[in-house]
């Protein structure tokens, strides 16, 4: 039977990532991306944007919404300091197994915890079942019609605080419009824009960083 994309992602990173070294993970996706096949992981130039926002706020409870093959968990995971948690939501289940995979060759399992299932269904139980208390950081990369949607969720559920951060991926390409006019517009949030570029393309898209003001 065929291979998938995330399976060759998956032997890519087999292939030429070292175990146990998350920035060679992170490397392997990228040539594989830039030189074989395109895929939609953040990619370097807006990664190296990812990278400054967690290690300026240093965060101890990360959540990712979209996992996907797990390019973004494994750069995140790989800045968070010792005692750090990142939850991150995927709810296909065949791209979870990937990114499972892809996380347990970084060797980043002890920092990240893998949720297959819905944003819907468990952001309202991130404080019971996870003992979460509040955000530090949440990166949006999954699909762009629920940015808004969960934005509000994660408010009604007393998940931030004054200086979590919400950081959006592709706020310009594919765009997610309704979100940035609300984050943008909105008293309870201090908005910037980190003007980048598509992963592996030259068509432009950017980061929105968002701290919720409380
Ligand atoms: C809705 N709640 C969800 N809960 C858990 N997992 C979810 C949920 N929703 C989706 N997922 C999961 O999150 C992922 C979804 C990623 C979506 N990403 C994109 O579409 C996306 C698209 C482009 C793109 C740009 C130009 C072009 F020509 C073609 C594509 C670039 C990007 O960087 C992207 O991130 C995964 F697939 C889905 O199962
Ligand atoms: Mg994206």
């Amino acid at each position: 039977t065929q291979s998938t994309r995330p399976q060759r992602l998956l032997g890519a990173v087999q292939k030429n990532a070292t175990r146990g070294d998350p920035r060679s993970v992170v490397k392997a996706i990228d040539e594989f991306c830039r030189h074989k096949e395109w895929a939609m992981n953040v990619g370097d130039e807006k990664g190296c944007i990812l990278d400054s926002v967690v290690s300026e706020l240093n965060p101890a409870t990360v959540l990712e919404l979209g996992t996907y093959c797990g390019y973004s968990t494994v750069r995140i995971a790989s800045l968070l300091p010792p005692h750090a948690k990142l939850i991150t939501l995927e709810f296909n289940p065949d791209y979870a197994k990937i990114a499972c995979q892809v996380i347990a060759w970084a060797g980043l399992e002890d920092k990240i915890q893998l949720v297959e299932g819905s944003s819907a269904e468990w952001i309202p139980k991130m404080k019971e079942h996870f003992g979460v208390k509040m955000l530090d950081l949440v990166f949006m990369d999954h699909w762009k019609d629920d940015y808004l949607p969960d934005t509000k969720l994660l408010e009604d559920c007393g998940l931030l605080r004054k200086g979590s951060v919400l950081l959006a991926d592709n706020v310009i390409c594919p765009g997610s419009p309704d979100y940035l006019k609300y984050v943008r517009r909105s008293p309870r949030y201090k908005s910037q824009y980190f003007r980048s570029h598509l992963e592996y393309t030259k068509a432009e898209d950017g980061l929105e960083k968002s701290v919720f003001l409380g």
